[in-house]
């Protein structure tokens, strides 16, 4: 009785499994992608025929069937105008990145308003009127974009092609990001401050990421490191290496890419020196989802999507949320949002947390935030759909018994008084029609006070008491305070949830199968280290070489033995890299590769070169080997790639003949609003200099400049017999980037 007691469970839950992958849509039970990805940033599933949206049928009838039942619209003519903008394909949107720098923004934006003067309002394409760019009226300072072009029209007049260049030239070089206008949302309810200590939950892709970042860089100045920390985690490996990428565009030394279940991130406790256990300022849970908000950017969910997809994701997303609210610190805030239009991934969960948060978490009413952004109140109620039958259940009691293995409590509604009290209405749903957007839905909570079973509560409280003792010297060890009190066993306590429970049942075969870790599990990261007094001592004949005087070295990291490559790092990552001597969190990147080993090239003075992504931080600390370049100038360097130092104006000839051979970096002076404050990691070679760039921006460069690269001759490289050694020996930047979009497996630096 008992054995098959534990069957049906079993079964049961792999088949909530099976029914969460399928809703999650993005991922199997590996952790790998099943969907590929179209150039228009369209989706298909693998193994299926990819489709365009002219393919496409917009209709699911149990779709419209089950949210017409969820009453999240209640008026017929706006249900209308709510099923037809579903239909249509998304605008491109778009919007400018400040952590470039105030002089690059004011660059972009000066850029951008050039592009405006020549583009007409409106174009015509097949009898269509469609705006060719607009502001997004609720997004900070005029920064986020709007275009409702289709890809078609870019085509269509040089005007248009030239906003294209634009678009795509910027977005490669990290100067702006395309994203859907509904994604720009969260972040912008966090109201993270420089000094915080930000985690973003489920991180992947990345585009909430560069936001957080941007606020972490806000008002920094030129010289300087930033105080605050992004950690961006993600469960699958892959994706965590996409946001490598993503954010290797921004340049920050404030972030660090993680690699755990979001349900189970660590509570690391630093030690009492460092601070002790490490929460967080602001938390980010964009948990996993149906995603039915953004049928109108993968058009394929229509013909996929049905009315269980919800609930199978609800349990995961309320132990991601109970997770955020205990490694929050109190008055922290966070925001809990999907892209899904589903009460049951939203509001449920929500109402669920705060009933679980007795009282320490409560909703924030932010209706007075970015009025502009037009959005709806959060339900107070909705209906339990039995995914078999279509029977509609009001409350969990009228469940029948059979069917509560999938069906539980907190799918429900809170009661009416609960709902108000907790002001379930100030959740925030964003419609596709109202203001030509995917769908999504956001809720901005703030710990009031420790949450019940508050993981960690012992060294929480040993912390304050340190921080608030100012005779005591504490002697806490890290280790030992660990070891009595291991986060890891109140986790199992802290995470009640339907899922949670049901592991209670786990049979010997499940155990063994659980034993075999999928793939996303692997980590095998080089970690992160303090420098060594070797390598101090390195960094000194660095410092000479580039006179970097007040360079921020107690800010440098490595990653191997060799110190191949150093890293720019914020206080807060210095701090979790010295706190966390057990090496609990599992660290894909972490910095900015700032300073990067030539090794080979022994009769060079300086055995390290200044990396391209980090140079808007090293350069402010260089007082030797800058030089200041026209624009023509660096139009010569694009064209020609290794140009002699004869092919310039005599003083720069002599000027480059007299710096040693390695690196240096060139600004780019001068009133031309596509190059001015540029600067660029070059070699000086024997006789000829070349861009330390990665060949693809180069071209990207020489596309937005219209400059015709010429094919380097090679009696150039016989000729001199140094810069050719340069060349093999000395790669070009960004080996984070061919990395992630080529092979995505091998380690991310
Ligand atoms: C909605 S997407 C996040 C989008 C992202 N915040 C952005 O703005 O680009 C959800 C992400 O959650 C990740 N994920 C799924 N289950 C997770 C878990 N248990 N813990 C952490 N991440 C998870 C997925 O791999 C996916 O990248």
């Amino acid at each position: 009785m008992v054995g098959k007691r534990k069957k049906s469970n079993n079964n049961n839950k792999r088949n909530n499994n099976r029914d969460r992958d399928a809703a999650a849509g993005g991922n199997n039970e590996d952790g790998q992608a099943v969907k590929k990805t179209r150039t228009d940033g369209t989706t298909w599933d693998k193994g299926t025929n990819p489709r365009t949206w002219s393919d496409i049928v917009a209709k699911n009838e149990q779709f419209e069937d089950y949210y017409k039942k969820m009453n999240i619209i209640t008026n017929e003519d706006e249900w209308k105008q709510f099923m037809e903008a579903l239909g249509k394909p998304l605008p491109t949107t778009f919007r400018i990145n400040t952590s470039i720098g105030e002089t690059m923004t004011q660059i972009v934006r000066d850029q951008l308003a050039q592009v405006i003067s020549k583009l007409p309002k409106e174009v015509e394409i097949d009898g269509q009127t469609f705006t060719t760019l607009s502001e997004i009226e609720w997004y900070p300072d005029h920064l986020g974009w709007h275009s409702s072009l289709p890809k078609k029209a870019f085509r269509k007049n040089t005007v248009l092609e030239e906003f294209h260049q634009f678009l795509m030239h910027h977005s490669e070089q990290g100067n702006l990001t395309r994203q859907e206008t509904v994604s720009m949302i969260p972040p912008v309810f966090m109201d993270v401050k420089p000094e915080h200590v930000v985690l973003d939950m489920c991180a992947a892709p990345g585009s909430k990421t560069t936001q957080l970042i941007e606020s972490i860089h806000q008002g920094l100045s030129e010289k300087s490191v930033p105080t605050g920390v992004v950690i961006a985690n993600d469960v699958d490996t892959n994706r965590c290496y996409m946001l490598v990428h993503q954010t290797a565009r921004l340049g920050s030394p404030a972030i660090v890419i993680t690699n755990h279940e979001a349900q189970h991130f660590p509570l690391l406790n630093l030690g009492a020196e460092l601070g002790g256990p490490l929460l967080f300022d602001r938390i980010l849970a964009d948990v996993p989802c149906s995603g039915d908000g953004t049928m109108r950017k993968n058009p394929d969910l229509w013909a996929r999507w049905k009315n269980h997809f919800g609930s199978a994701l609800h349990p995961l997303q309320l132990q991601i949320a109970v997770r955020a609210a205990n490694l929050l610190k109190v008055g922290g805030r966070m925001v809990y949002s999907t892209c899904s239009l589903n009460p049951i991934e939203n509001e449920a969960v929500v109402a669920a947390l705060i009933a679980r948060s007795e009282g320490s978490m409560r909703i924030v009413d932010v209706s007075a935030m970015h009025p502009a952004l037009k959005r709806a109140q959060g339900l107070h109620s909705w209906p339990v759909v039995d995914k078999e039958t279509g029977e509609l259940y009001s409350s969990w009691e009228s469940v029948a018994p059979t069917k509560k293995a999938r069906i539980h409590p907190s799918f429900f509604p809170p009661t009416k008084e609960f709902a108000e009290s907790i002001g379930l209405q100030n959740c925030m749903r964003v419609y596709p029609h109202l203001q030509d957007t995917g769908g999504f839905f956001i809720t901005v909570l703030e710990k009031v006070s420790e949450f019940p079973n508050q993981i960690g509560k012992r060294l929480i409280n040993q912390a304050a008491a340190n921080t608030s003792s100012t005779t005591t010297t504490t002697t806490t060890n890290n280790t030992e305070s660990t070891s009595t009190e291991s986060p890891v066993s109140e986790e199992s306590t802290a995470t009640e949830s339907p899922v949670a429970e049901e592991s209670t049942t786990t049979t010997t075969t499940e155990k063994k199968e659980k034993e075999k870790k999928p793939a996303y599990q692997k980590f095998f990261e080089e970690p992160f280290n303090l420098l060594s007094e070797q390598d101090r001592k390195d960094i000194g004949q660095v410092a000479d070489f580039y006179g970097l005087n007040e360079f921020p070295i107690d800010n440098l990291l490595t990653r191997s033995e060799k110190s191949a490559k150093l890293y720019l790092a914020s206080k807060p990552i210095m701090n979790i890299i010295k706190g966390d001597t057990q090496r609990r969190l599992k660290i894909i990147n972490a910095g900015l590769k700032s300073l990067q080993k030539h090794d080979g090239l022994g009769m060079m003075q300086c055995p390290y070169r200044v990396s391209q992504d980090a140079i808007n931080w090293v350069e402010p600390f260089m007082t030797k080997r800058v030089v200041e370049l026209s624009h023509e100038e660096l139009l010569l360097i694009i064209r020609v790639t290794e140009p002699m130092f004869t092919d310039f104006r005599p003083e720069l000839t002599k000027l480059f003949e007299s710096l040693d051979p390695g690196c240096f970096v060139i600004k780019i002076t001068g009133e031309d609003t596509h190059t001015r404050g540029m600067k660029f990691c070059v070699w000086r070679g024997k006789r000829s200099i070349h861009l330390l760039v990665q060949k693809q921006e180069i071209q990207s460069l020489a596309n937005i400049l219209k400059v015709k690269i010429e094919k380097q001759k090679g009696v150039r490289n016989h000729d001199d017999s140094s810069s050719t050694v340069v060349t093999d020996a000395v790669t070009t930047d960004n080996d984070q980037k061919t990395l992630t979009t080529t092979t995505l497996q091998t380690t991310a630096e």
